[in-house]
């Protein structure tokens, strides 16, 4: 019989204090669960005579935003800690280090990231993180190299497909992001200021192809183990550091959707500076930061991907220069195509993003959600067209200057 029960603080405790390689000695421990994403529990201990921390994270048998009538398996915690575990494999010193795990009772213990900043919360308070291109490109790159028929045997890749058939957490994704925002679903959280512009997508048939075929990848392309929810509340950073946390959305899936999940995220922190810049001159500043970074991870990981095929590439046919110059087109194209399936949906889908939501002057969260509206959708019809990541930029660049002038026009 299974002994799962949520974790009290006390519990929470005991086990931090049996890591000994971060606590060696014992003493008085503090505890807080600080678990502010959408489904967990996030215990933080410390001990204040050392300074030392511990997280032990834990899967609730239900979305926590939602409550005890929308189950969710725990078996995601497992899901969670190996892909952590092969990650760090894969990616040294890019995730945080997973002391222990307990699978019944669905726990992860792992290193404090309390240093540095989830990426979300620092991009809306302006932060600059000249290392996080460079090393976001690397976590990419390799994880997603690593566990493709790229860069192991394909005998092998079928063997680890098995560990991470993930259903409950892909049926969340294909929901959340590849068929409520196409139609009127009541889960769908749409402020009654843009609800012409969801609308105006549910009747678009171009859009609802484009859509199609995203998801139709994304429920059958097995092309490497994806992270699964790699938007910039998954990612701690610090000026120097960078460290991606909460794969528990992993699974075998089109490389495109994680890389697009970076980008879009920073575009939804694009639109969203209609609040955060002081005027029009910080804001263009900002947005150029921000394209730059866009533009930066997409070059380095597509440089890092192609040294990584052709030093270690595993197959002979893989020695074809036209192959690989095809397979990078193509997942530039899925890039840009997820990006913009992921951008709508954090508008007035299910779950929003902090960036836009937390705008507290109603026009300018108005005008925030059609730039992204407007940017994603651009880049859901363009996807199978995009041939450079200069692409995105212009679609970006223009639907901003749109925004500006309609604005300006207005005041
Ligand atoms: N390793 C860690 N170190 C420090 N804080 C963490 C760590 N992991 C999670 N947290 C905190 O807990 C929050 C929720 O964690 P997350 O893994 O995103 O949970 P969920 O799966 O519910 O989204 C993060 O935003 C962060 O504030
Ligand atoms: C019903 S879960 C909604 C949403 O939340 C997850 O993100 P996180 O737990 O990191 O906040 C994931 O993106 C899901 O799509």
């Amino acid at each position: 019989m299974s002994h799962y029960h949520p974790l009290s603080e006390a519990e929470a405790i005991e086990i931090a204090r049996s890591i000994k390689e971060v606590f060696p000695q014992d003493g008085e421990f503090v505890c807080r669960e600080i678990g502010d994403g959408n489904l967990n529990l996030v215990f933080h201990i410390t001990q204040p005579a050392t300074g030392a921390g511990i997280i032990v994270k834990q899967a609730l048998p239900y979305v926590k935003v939602f409550g005890e009538s929308w189950p969710l398996t725990v078996d995601r915690a497992r899901i969670e800690n190996q892909a952590l575990i092969k990650q760090g494999e894969i990616s040294p010193g890019l995730v945080p280090k997973v002391y222990k795990t307990d699978t019944e009772m669905a726990l992860t213990v792992m290193e404090d990231l309390s240093d540095h900043v989830i990426m979300r919360k620092g991009l809306i308070e302006g932060g600059v993180y000249p290392a996080f291109a460079e090393q976001i490109s690397e976590f990419a790159a390799r994880t997603l190299f690593f566990t493709s028929d790229l860069g192991m045997s394909p005998q092998d890749k079928k063997l680890l497909v098995q560990s991470f058939v993930n259903p409950h957490m892909c049926k969340i994704s294909e929901d959340l992001i590849f068929e409520e925002p196409y139609y009127d679903a009541k889960a769908n959280n749409i402020d009654e200021a843009i609800r012409d512009a969801a609308e105006a997508n549910w009747a678009d048939e171009e859009l609802k192809l484009e859509v199609a075929l995203l998801r139709e990848k994304f429920l059958v392309s097995a092309q490497a183990l994806l992270h699964g929810d790699l938007h910039t509340g998954s990612i701690f950073v610090t000026p120097e550091s960078t460290k991606v946390i909460d794969p528990e959305f992993a699974y075998f899936g089109p490389m495109g959707f994680d890389i697009g999940a970076i980008l879009a995220n920073l575009l939804l922190n694009f639109a969203a500076q209609e609040h955060w810049s002081a005027d029009e001159a910080a804001r263009r500043d900002r947005r150029a930061y921000l394209l730059n970074t866009v533009r930066d991870v997409w070059t380095l990981f597509e440089a890092k991907f192609r040294k990584l095929w052709n030093e270690q590439g595993t197959d002979r046919l893989l020695g074809s220069a036209a192959f690989q110059d095809d397979y990078m087109r193509r997942l530039l194209q899925d890039t840009v195509g997820f990006a913009g399936a992921k951008t709508v949906r954090r508008v007035y889908g299910f779950a929003h993003v902090a960036d836009i939501d937390s705008i507290p002057d109603a026009a300018a969260k108005e005008r925030a959600q059609r730039l992204a509206l407007a940017i994603g959708t651009s880049l859901i019809k363009g996807n199978r067209q995009a041939s450079s990541i200069e692409d995105v930029i212009r679609i970006a660049t223009e639907a901003a200057a749109t925004t500006t002038a309609a604005a300006t026009a207005e005041s």
